[in-house]
């Protein structure tokens, strides 16, 4: 197995964020002429921002994401597009129509009321709370990661963007850590409609158990999670032998690591099996889950992960010139989560952004650095070297047990 130590041929391109270049006009000019600049669709209004702040463990998140990313002007590169709510039929191509009509029936209730025994059958729970409102919602936040999905779908746009997506744990009838429904599969089986081959990949800090579950029996959708995985931390799933089933054995991957983990183990591990995953697979499309719980600075206080490794990840996929939907998840520590994501958005408008953190309504959250880039910390790495060789070379294993899609055709 070749040593993966990192090695000056990173296979993920790196992208550092340096002293803003405001281009010349002249430059935007013969850029356009060099390379076609990039379509990026992003689903943002007032509605969503207000519904999304009022989601439980991350009240206001969306207000600083959106705030940072319009701080730095990105918006003027987006094509930002007003979502609109999911229909109960939409919604129900996934969900049991159980599990939606109790949604819909709490919807307006106040929060009281809500721990009832029904709710424990839906996983509304002490640990998993439904707020007043949770159905509309529910299809706002879907229903923006579906549009984002039709607009890949009607070659509108290279790239589509829904930060208040990626709620990876949702299930047919249940909620699930702290995620209601699941707008992923949804999006999913909406790009599923045009295209034949669907990668999708989770950074976020936990397994993407939703997602792999729906997929675990086809190999039209390939889902490759990359989590912490130790005893008692949550959902518990996504071994490294857990490769899917049926018809879909080999089409689950999925990467478990330990606390400590930094970039650029992080990124060369997971680029490397990207490129496997590219040649074996050959996607048509590509979802990827940019949940920043896996950063230094999170209360979950697991990797010690910078943006510079999420930023790796999706050049590399943005670099193979396929329709790619980018969607959020975890990331507790407000301002990190927003840093991360206005970072992500800046890689797919192709844009360096000054580390400077620009004068705006929450810039105060931002101290005592007020800077974009932000600091490793020294935690100790709990992954050995050892561990990561042979977690890579169990990885390859089951990637090559796949069949190639000419073969599988
Ligand atoms: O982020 C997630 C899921 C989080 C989660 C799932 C099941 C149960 C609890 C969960 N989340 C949390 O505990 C959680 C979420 C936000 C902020 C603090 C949180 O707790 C703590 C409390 C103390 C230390 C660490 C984490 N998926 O991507
Ligand atoms: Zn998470």
């Amino acid at each position: 197995v070749n040593d993966i130590t990192v090695k000056e041929n990173l296979p993920c391109v790196n992208e550092n964020v340096d002293d803003v270049t405001e281009k010349s006009d002249y430059d935007i000019k013969t850029e356009n002429t060099r390379q076609r600049i990039r379509r990026v669709v992003y689903m943002h209004s007032r509605e969503i921002v207000e519904a999304a702040n009022k989601m439980i463990k991350v009240e206001n998140r969306a207000s600083l994401v959106s705030g940072l990313i319009e701080s730095y002007g990105l918006h003027k590169y987006l094509r930002v597009t007003e979502p609109r709510p999911a229909t109960f039929d939409e919604l129900s191509i996934f969900h049991s129509g159980e599990f939606l009509e109790f949604l819909k029936s709490i919807n307006d209730q106040d929060d009281e009321e809500k721990y009832t025994e029904e709710a424990q059958l839906y996983g509304l729970s002490y640990d998993c709370p439904a707020h007043t409102g949770v159905y509309d919602y529910v299809r706002l936040i879907t229903g923006a990661t579906v549009q984002a999905a039709e607009h890949l779908i009607d070659n509108m746009a290279d790239a589509a963007i829904n930060w208040f997506g990626g709620w990876h744990h949702g299930k047919k009838d249940s909620a699930a850590g702290f995620c209601y429904s699941n707008d992923i599969v949804l999006g999913i089986l909406k790009l599923r409609e045009r295209f034949s081959r669907v990668l999708y990949v989770d950074l976020d800090l936990h397994h993407g158990d939703g997602v792999e579950d729906a997929f675990c029996s086809t190999n039209k959708v390939l889902t490759l999670s990359v989590h912490k995985q130790a005893v008692g931390f949550y959902p518990g799933t996504g071994k490294v032998t857990d490769v899917g089933c049926g018809k879909g054995k080999y089409y689950a991957v999925n990467i478990p690591l330990k606390d400590g983990i930094q970039d650029t183990e992080f990124s060369t591990l997971v680029c490397r099996i990207l490129v496997k995953i590219k040649e074996k697979f050959d996607p048509d499309v590509v979802v990827c889950q940019c949940g920043a719980d896996g950063i230094i600075g999170d209360p979950m206080e697991s990797f010690n992960l910078t943006q510079l490794s999420l930023g790796r990840c999706i050049s590399t996929l943005l670099s193979w010139k396929l329709p790619i939907l980018l969607l959020g998840g975890g990331g507790y520590n407000h301002a990190n989560t927003a840093r991360c994501w206005t970072y992500l958005t800046s890689i797919a408008v192709g844009r360096k952004l000054q580390n400077d953190i620009p004068e705006h309504k929450y810039l105060l959250e931002y101290g005592p650095d007020y800077e974009l880039q932000i600091t490793p910390g020294n935690k100790k790495n709990d992954n050995s070297k050892d561990y990561i060789q042979n977690l890579y070379h169990d990885v390859l294993y089951n990637i090559n047990q796949m069949m190639t899609n000419t073969q599988s055709r």
